[in-house]
């Protein structure tokens, strides 16, 4: 079965069933603290597991000679029912052991009795509790169909607890938890199924009835209650209650009530006049109840709290998902299978998107059937003419990674009538693969034999409306449709100001660090990026954060005669104020449970690491190997090392120069440590790769090498398992 299947049918479960769910919920942890507060009323008793009934029933008849019942109770005390007490008290606590008396038992608490029968009823008796079990049923199935989502998402059981990626929070802890809560959950709901199915007599449940031929009882010989060897054989924690003779006459007998079976014995001569065991549905409704209730164990009353609170978060995020993906969907006025127009897109930041909607909702103005979508979501298009494809290119000009799939789908998918195709691609000059991944899209749509290029292909730089502006020119010309160069571009949000602390760049060096300060930052870590505006337009510049010292901002960078930002950077001075915007990099943190990580860059991206280090506990030992042109360039972050050294946080440095007389490149250093290198991986531990994607390149084939020749294993089991990451421009 596919996705959307199980998706389709979580969401429709969870619809149908989310008001009786919620109430169900809430009740459900309000009791779930009944045991804990019941408990606390009773008084604290030894285990009973080491009193036998022979020991301690003679004790209790001997100090109330009227004693009529004794019950044990979910939390193992013994209430006596006797005329021996006080005339008011009806019933009280005793001790096992010695007969004392513990004071009057308690009744119910009425506010947990009242909840009680909201959760099991909401008050409107048969019906109610019909209700409250077809939710129990239902949650059931929610919890089956979100196992299969999890199994289909992570590719299979095996990677069941893989490392989730962080698209926005609901998403995230959505996932994240219910891996932690399902098998909780999955008990609550089964549990509460089966217990209405009892409650119908769905499942019957037979009574167990004693019988005894009063005829055969025996009236002699007379045998003390401490030499029975029935008693001698039953200890406390097995008892649930104990009815005791009536009268002194043979035809009355002690009935007890065990935990897995009933019991009729004689009071004069010991023997047993019957014996009957639970028949297994009254052994599986015993234990439901325990498991939906958590009465006899704390500490699963207390999971079964923390899964319920959970359950009302997965109601609140799974109906966020659901939002976000149906207000995303309804950009699309038409079905793919009936529109003209298919635009498919290719973007990591969103960017692209804006291009391509203005395109759409023009098309969608002037009475087009136009199509929306992501390249990933690539499908058979019976009525296209037109395909319409907008990508940028990410990493090493690798594609973003709503399109990396589209490869294989563009196979998949062969189209059965000539479409026009032209592609747009979005990159940036400052990338050496210029829209690499769009000339390989043009490429892959040109060889297939359904597809006529309407245009060659064009590129925009930077999001230059300019260039932009020339394709849907070129476009309109060939395809007959006006089409104008105007687009929305939105405004990133979240814009913060920053102040400028100190900027080395005036000591005359193409290389400086600048450090801000700002009134507060909001959740940001050492390899998270700061955008900046250095024209003040749409074009925003990203760099590498570490933070360092005082909660301070430091960016290494390198001046670039041209470039936008770095020139923009250089000229700052302390006490200018500038905008800028965090974003999360959440997969070039410091790792958090590695016991030791080894840190490779080459110039200026040693800026990150120089915050980890700084941030880094003494108890994670960190490897530094830094690639620079000569020993001068250096000196601008040999105060920060030495510092770093001192407090025990580098454990050790190791430099790579490519200008000296002694040529070397920190791919050497790596080839040279190589065991040491394999040893880390193996352990456990993490490297990490920051600087020039030449560096990274060369990095990585060294380190191939020593998956495969000292691991035997390949370089992306160590990717896929974050022990190695990278952040290279
Ligand atoms: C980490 C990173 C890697 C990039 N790699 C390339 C690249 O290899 N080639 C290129 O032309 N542009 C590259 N870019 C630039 C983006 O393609 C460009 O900014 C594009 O407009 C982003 O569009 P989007 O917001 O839709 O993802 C890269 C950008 C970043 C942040």
């Amino acid at each position: 079965m596919n996705l959307s299947i199980w998706r389709y049918s979580h969401l429709t479960l969870a619809i149908s069933s989310f008001l009786f769910l919620i109430l169900a919920t809430i009740t459900g942890i309000i009791l779930a603290f009944e045991p804990v507060v019941e408990k606390s009323k009773r008084p604290n008793l030894e285990s009973l597991d080491q009193i036998s009934l022979a020991q301690s029933l003679p004790i209790w008849k001997k100090k109330y000679p009227s004693i009529s019942e004794i019950e044990i109770d979910n939390f193992k005390t013994l209430i006596a029912k006797s005329s021996d007490f006080p005339k008011e008290i009806p019933s009280a606590y005793i001790h096992p052991k010695t007969g004392e008396f513990l004071g009057e038992s308690q009744v119910q608490n009425p506010f947990f009795e009242w909840m009680t029968a909201l959760h099991r009823s909401l008050f409107l008796h048969e019906l109610g509790r019909f209700f409250v079990g077809i939710t129990a049923f239902l949650l059931w199935l929610i919890t089956i169909s979100g196992t299969l989502l999890l199994i289909q998402r992570q590719s299979g059981i095996r990677n069941f607890f893989k490392k989730i990626p962080k698209e926005n929070f609901a998403q995230y802890y959505h996932v994240v938890l219910s891996r932690w809560m399902l098998i909780p959950i999955f008990i609550i709901a089964l549990t509460g199924s089966y217990l209405s199915l009892v409650r119908f007599e769905i499942f019957a449940s037979p009574k167990v009835n004693l019988e005894v031929d009063l005829d055969k009882i025996n009236a002699s010989p007379q045998i003390a209650f401490h030499d029975f060897k029935v008693f001698q054989s039953i200890t406390l924690d097995e008892v649930k209650s104990i009815e005791f003779p009536f009268s002194e006459d043979p035809e009355d007998y002690f009935t007890l009530k065990l935990s897995d079976r009933e019991l009729a014995v004689n009071q004069i001569t010991g023997e047993i006049l019957s014996e009957q065991k639970y028949p297994f549905s009254q052994i599986m409704t015993t234990l439901s109840l325990e498991l939906h209730t958590g009465r006899t164990n704390l500490l699963w009353a207390l999971i079964l709290a923390i899964a319920s609170i959970n359950i009302l978060f997965f109601i609140y995020s799974g109906f966020v998902i659901t939002y976000k993906r149906v207000s995303k969907k309804t950009k699309n006025k038409f079905k793919a299978i009936e529109s003209q127009y298919i635009i498919l897109v290719g973007s990591e930041n969103g960017g692209t998107w804006d291009f391509a909607n203005g395109f759409h909702q023009q098309l969608l103005k002037q009475g087009k059937k136009s199509f929306i979508d992501s390249l990933n979501q690539y499908q058979n298009y019976p009525e296209a003419e037109h395909l319409i494809v907008f990508s940028s290119t990410y990493g090493i000009g690798e594609a973003p990674s709503n399109a990396n799939n589209f490869k294989k789908l563009l196979k998949e998918h062969p189209q059965n009538q000539h479409i026009n195709i032209s592609v747009i691609g979005f990159g940036s000059h400052s990338y050496p693969d210029f829209c690499k991944y769009a000339f390989e899209l043009h490429d892959w749509l040109s060889n297939e034999s359904w597809a006529k290029p309407l245009l060659d292909i064009h590129t925009v730089n930077d999001k230059s409306i300019e260039e932009y502006s020339r394709w849907t020119e070129a476009w309109s010309a060939q395809s007959g449709i006006a089409i104008s160069g105007k687009t929305q571009i939105s405004q990133p949000s979240k814009f913060q100001k920053i102040l400028v602390i100190s900027n080395t760049s005036g000591h005359h060096n193409d290389t400086f660090l600048i450090r801000f300060q700002a009134k507060k930052w909001v959740s940001i870590k050492s390899g998270d990026l700061l955008a900046i505006y250095p024209a003040n337009d749409h074009r925003e510049r990203l760099y590498s954060i570490g933070m360092v010292g005082k909660n301070n901002l430091q960016l290494s960078v390198r001046l670039h005669p041209q470039g936008l930002g770095s020139s923009y950077l250089h000229e700052l001075k302390t006490g200018e104020n500038i905008k800028v915007r965090i974003i999360n990099n959440s997969h070039f943190h410091f790792p958090k449970k590695a016991k030791e990580v080894v840190m490779i860059c080459n110039g200026t991206g040693i800026g990150p690491f120089l915050g980890m280090i700084s941030q880094c506990s003494k108890n994670v030992k960190c490897h530094l190997y830094a690639g620079f042109r000569d020993a001068n360039s250096m000196m601008l972050y040999k105060p920060q090392l030495d510092d770093f050294s001192k407090q025990n946080k580098l454990t050790s440095s190791t430099f790579a120069f490519s200008r000296e007389i002694e040529k070397q490149y920190v791919g050497n250093l790596v080839e040279k440590d190589a065991s040491k290198f394999a040893n880390i991986l193996k352990n456990g531990g993490v490297i990490m790769l920051c600087g020039s994607l030449a560096m990274q390149r060369d990095v990585m084939e060294v380190l191939k090498a020593i998956c495969e020749n000292e691991l035997r294993q390949p370089l992306s089991h160590y990717q896929a398992h974050a022990q190695i990451l990278s952040d290279c421009y």
